[in-house]
């Protein structure tokens, strides 16, 4: 019996660069990802991604429509009966000055210079998709860094 634990992840494309965030504690320290989290009771999962990515002094000032949904990732982790249904955002006409957070160091980074080395091991196998597709993804871990199954498949909605 599994239960389901929102959680959103917004990547910032841009021609030529991508912004990541240096998780700097908790879940996925150390390792190079997308900004984003838990979503909360009571709130929508694009009001999360919303309140995750953007800093409280810029939410009012930026439109409903500055991020669109490219994708849907289900991660499971062997032993444990919590998936993480995480919701991925696009954010590309996002032109504000990334700033360091407790959580997070931003850094941009050139398209053809990702560094999957320090990112989630899954990241290599869907990056590429979200530049041009939508795609729902399955990913089962053995710890953080195995993956022993995954499905990746494209799709034209989610
Ligand atoms: C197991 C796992 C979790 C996450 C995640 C989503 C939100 C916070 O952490 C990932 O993010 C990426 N890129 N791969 C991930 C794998």
């Amino acid at each position: 019996m599994f239960t389901n634990k929102l959680l959103t992840l917004v990547l910032v494309v841009q021609p030529g660069r991508v912004l990541l965030g240096m998780k700097k504690r908790w879940f996925g320290a150390g390792k190079w990802n997308g900004f984003g989290g838990k979503v909360q009771p009571g709130e929508t999962i694009e009001e999360a991604a919303r309140r995750l990515f953007l800093p409280e002094n810029c939410r009012r000032k930026v439109a409903s429509q500055w991020m669109h949904k490219i994708g849907n990732i289900t991660f499971e982790f062997i032993g444990e009966t919590e998936l993480l249904d995480t919701h991925v955002f696009r954010a590309d006409n996002y032109n504000g000055e990334p700033t360091e957070s407790d959580e997070m160091r931003p850094q941009w980074f050139d398209s053809d210079k990702i560094p999957f080395g320090q990112m989630w091991v899954d990241d290599i196998l869907w990056f590429p998709l979200m530049l041009q597709k939508k795609f729902f993804g399955y990913f089962k871990f053995q710890g953080h860094d195995l993956i022993i199954d995954h499905k990746l498949e494209e799709v034209e909605k989610l």
